[in-house]
């Protein structure tokens, strides 16, 4: 029978291999204590298996509070603890509960983070993952061999539909690719989303029929199911392309349901990620996440960026990066989407690191407050992008092109 491994970096007072005893015991048929129903055959089929240990450093203080050791010392170790597909099938809520449940909660451990997850083919098979992935949203935009080049709408809150439509025809005039709203936005006191969408797609549409360029742009329907539906369809009758969720606040069994419809392309959010992976030793790496988002069916998401305006580290966003090209059992990838203090001074050092272009790269404040206007911000991301592919260095790319240049003295010295 299949089984699904989960890989944990862990941190306990007790002995390594009892304590990951107790959390294969709690997460498959063991309690705190032997129960007459546990038998034999019932383990052999249901209970989770140990399947490897190694042992990392030992420390002084715990990571997290939990049991103290008596002595001030715990360990620190990397197990994978497997369980059957039969425990859960293909149920990803009950998948999570289990890899990702009461285990945090267990006084064995003063430190525990879920570093990646190993599915077998036939659950890679089994979800369909996402309708298009990397090559599905470069022929909606029809970008190829670059980036994608994207934007926030900002202020992330307070415009209205027409200020909004109108920020739109100056981008897309300038040649962006996509463009989406902020999570801080679905519908507001003055922007209904109806409204949003009626100004926007007027202005993609009108300026599609003019060029034959289709500008992507993210709606964010989050809400509750009902609604976040209605407003699919709403997109859809409108003649849009893609809708944002927020993954974290929309759960999974939600966002699951919109990928299901399979129409738009769906851009995953991931806003409230600091507080399940800030700490090193307590929540979950982005190559485990980023697995279950895509088996739900989403297209684009959220990775962070190189030299962000947040706290993560650029080795931790390149192997974000890398975690959502690297294609699933079923061969489908997801479009990392490169956001976060990004103004296209970046683009050398991101393309050095990954050499990819499989990116969709955004920049909200890097574009809207560009000394040349919007305009002038989305054509510098263009420019950094061509002199980082081309092998320019920023110092070549600020001599070739002027509004790159404008960018690096308005941005160059936050960076
Ligand atoms: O939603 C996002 O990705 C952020 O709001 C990014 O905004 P910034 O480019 O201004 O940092
Ligand atoms: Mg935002």
């Amino acid at each position: 029978m299949e089984r699904i491994t989960g890989k944990y970096f862990i941190e306990t007072p007790f002995d390594v291999e009892n304590a990951a005893q107790v959390l294969a015991g709690e997460q498959s048929s063991g309690t705190f204590i032997a129960v007459p129903g546990e038998t034999e055959e019932l383990k052999a089929r249901f209970a989770a298996r140990v399947e490897s240990i190694t042992h990392l450093e030992t420390v002084n203080s715990p990571a997290i509070p939990g049991a103290s050791s008596k002595h001030n010392l715990y360990h620190r170790a990397n197990i994978e603890v497997s369980w059957s597909v039969e425990n859960f099938g293909y149920n990803l809520p009950v998948l999570i509960s289990t890899l990702q449940g009461n285990l945090y909660e267990l006084t064995q451990f003063t430190g525990l983070k879920l570093m990646d997850i190993e599915l077998p083919e036939s659950y890679s098979n089994h979800f369909r993952g996402p309708r298009f992935g990397i090559e599905g949203c470069r022929q909606l935009t029809q970008v190829y061999k670059r980036p994608l080049i994207g934007t926030i709408i900002k202020p992330s809150i307070g415009m209205t539909p027409a200020q909004t439509a109108q920020l739109v025809q100056v981008l897309a005039e300038a040649g962006i690719d996509f463009i989406k709203d902020d999570e801080l936005l679905s519908k507001s006191a003055n922007s209904s989303f109806n409204d949003r969408v009626d100004a926007v797609m007027k202005v993609i549409n009108n300026h599609a029929d003019k060029t034959g360029k289709k500008v992507m742009y993210a709606f964010n329907i989050s809400d509750e199911i009902d609604t976040m539906l209605r407003r699919y369809e709403y997109v859809i009758n409108a003649g849009g392309t893609c809708a944002m969720l927020s993954l974290n606040s929309v759960g999974l069994a939600g966002v699951k349901k919109i990928c299901d419809q399979r129409e738009l392309a769906i851009h995953g959010h991931r806003n409230g990620w600091g507080m399940l992976n800030r700490h090193p030793l307590l929540g979950i790496e982005f190559p485990a996440y980023q697995k279950l988002w895509r088996l739900a069916g989403v297209d684009q998401i959220h990775v962070n960026g190189i030299q962000n305006k947040f706290w993560e580290s650029d080795d931790s966003v390149v192997r974000s990066i890398e975690a959502c090209l690297k294609p699933l059992a079923n061969g489908t990838t997801a479009l990392p989407v490169v956001s976060s203090g990004q103004w296209g001074g970046q683009a050398f050092e991101t393309y050095r690191r990954t050499n990819t272009t499989d990116l969709l790269y955004m920049a909200g404040g890097g574009i809207m407050a560009h000394p040349d206007g919007p305009g002038g911000g989305v054509v510098a991301l263009q420019q950094a992008w061509k002199g980082a592919v081309d092998g320019l260095s920023q110092d070549q790319a600020v001599q070739r092109y002027s509004e790159f240049a404008n960018s690096v003295k308005k941005f160059g010295s936050k960076a």
